[in-house]
């Protein structure tokens, strides 16, 4: 094996430098947007503990936050929701699109064909601008724009995933209603008839709770893109698809279909001894940041309680606390954000194939936030890696 100085050892064959798998406690850059502290089990968006936001702001508001660094002026905030509503809408090509969608596929891989489409459709030339020696007015422009279309895209997915969820079952779209707030107006698409507000109002907390966090594998896929200077589009249509991952976004599902699969609290135990001995993992459980547990966990487990009240939910309510217990016994694993929302998104009637897409819809919040700050101190997000393949050898001759 040759030998190699350190520096080349790095992306050719030497000795294995330091390796940080999956980037486990590496720090790769600095942001502005959203802090979590594993100590206190604590998050803050621009510096705002996340269930204060729950409980003061609107899902919109928050957006607005984590683009702007502040909170809005009430006639800002009027303007941002307009404008949030006014794009609610989709057009008859992506109607077309839609049915062309096969049903059986997921419909996180429609979410990201449609945003996709929607980037070919609003192709962003000004992409490469500011960062080729664009000016500051190049640089506001291109922000601005970024904005646009991050509310845009904030507009209309939930009108997306809604219909889709309506296209599964059978039914007609249901019309966005321009009097709603987005986290109700989203029951109303999906159910047709609009929420009563202690269930829609608990739906919203999930969506602020699920809107960033940080340098998340999603999130991260959206820098690396838009440190290529790529555009918007390109960066969502890849976290949508980091996202889409059972370790990821996807427990969400998962862990709704395990909690259905027990039934009851009695089942819990040999339910969880046969997962852990077949060294399967537990869906909703655990963490790569917050080993005490997700700081965001203890808002959304009231919010569940308040929706299990109303909506006949205390079996599977019994079940989800029980496998908390025994699974912190067995393991002393904690439940993460994507556990107590899986049960609070089923017992509001939501198909459990939908729970991915809702987390798309609101985490597009914190993915734009992620992309203009990416965007504005770039660097091409570019890691070494260890050679530990085959030394070098010649390729035989041909006959
Ligand atoms: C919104 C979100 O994205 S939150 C995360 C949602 N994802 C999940 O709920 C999926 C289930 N959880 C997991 O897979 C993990 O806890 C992760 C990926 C989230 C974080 O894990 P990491 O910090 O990378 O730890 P890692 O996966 O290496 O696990 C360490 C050990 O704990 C075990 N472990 C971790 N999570 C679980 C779990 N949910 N169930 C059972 N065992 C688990 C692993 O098997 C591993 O055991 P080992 O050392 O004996 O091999
Ligand atoms: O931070 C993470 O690794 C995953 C997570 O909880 C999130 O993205 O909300």
């Amino acid at each position: 094996m040759p030998e190699q100085a350190d520096g080349a050892a790095l992306d050719g064959r030497g000795a294995a430098p330091d390796i940080h798998k999956g980037l486990a406690d590496v720090v790769v850059d600095s942001t502005e947007i959203a802090a979590i502290d594993p100590a206190t089990q604590s998050l803050t968006y621009r510096g705002y503990p996340v269930e204060q936001l729950a409980r003061e702001c609107g899902f919109e508001e928050v957006a607005y936050l984590l683009w702007n660094g502040e909170l809005p002026e009430p006639a800002r905030l009027h303007r941002f929701i307009e404008r949030e509503r006014e794009h609610r809408r989709t057009d008859r090509p992506l109607d077309a699109l839609l049915a062309l969608m096969p049903r059986r596929c997921h419909p996180m891989d429609v979410l990201r064909t449609v945003v996709g489409y929607l980037g070919a459709r609003d192709p962003d030339e000004d992409a490469a601008m500011v960062d080729a020696g664009g000016s500051r007015d190049a640089e506001a422009l291109q922000e601005g724009r970024q904005q646009d279309e991050a509310l845009q895209l904030m507009a209309l997915m939930p009108t997306v995933v809604a219909a889709d969820m309506r296209r599964r079952r059978g039914l007609d779209p249901v019309e966005p209603d321009e009097r709603l707030g987005l986290a109700a107006n989203f029951l109303h698409m999906c159910h047709g008839a609009a929420p009563d507000p202690e269930p829609a109002r608990a739906f919203e907390t999930s969506l602020i709770l699920y809107a960033e966090h940080s340098f998340n594998a999603s999130a991260f896929a959206a820098r690396v893109i838009t440190s290529t200077q790529s555009d918007l589009y390109s960066a969502v249509t890849g976290a949508i698809g980091a996202l889409k991952g059972p370790l990821h976004g996807g427990a969400n599902e998962a862990s709704m279909r395990n909690l259905l699969e027990i039934g009851g609290p009695e089942r819990v135990g040999q339910w969880l001894r046969g997962e852990l001995d077949a060294h399967r993992k537990v869906m909703g459980f655990g963490h790569r940041v917050y080993k005490n547990g997700d700081s965001r966990v203890p808002t959304m487990r009231a919010a569940l309680g308040e929706i299990a009240e109303r909506r006949d939910g205390r079996r599977l309510l019994a079940v989800y606390d029980e496998l908390e217990r025994q699974m912190d016994d067995a393991t002393g694993l904690k439940p993460n954000v994507d556990y107590p929302v899986g049960l609070a998104y089923h017992l509001l009637g939501i198909d459990i194939e939908m729970f991915t897409p809702i987390f798309a819809m609101a985490r597009v919040a914190g993915w734009a936030a992620h992309i203009i700050e990416q965007r504005r101190s770039n660097h091409l997000i570019r890691p070494l890696a260890h050679y530990d393949g085959r030394s070098r050898r010649d390729v035989p001759s041909s006959a």
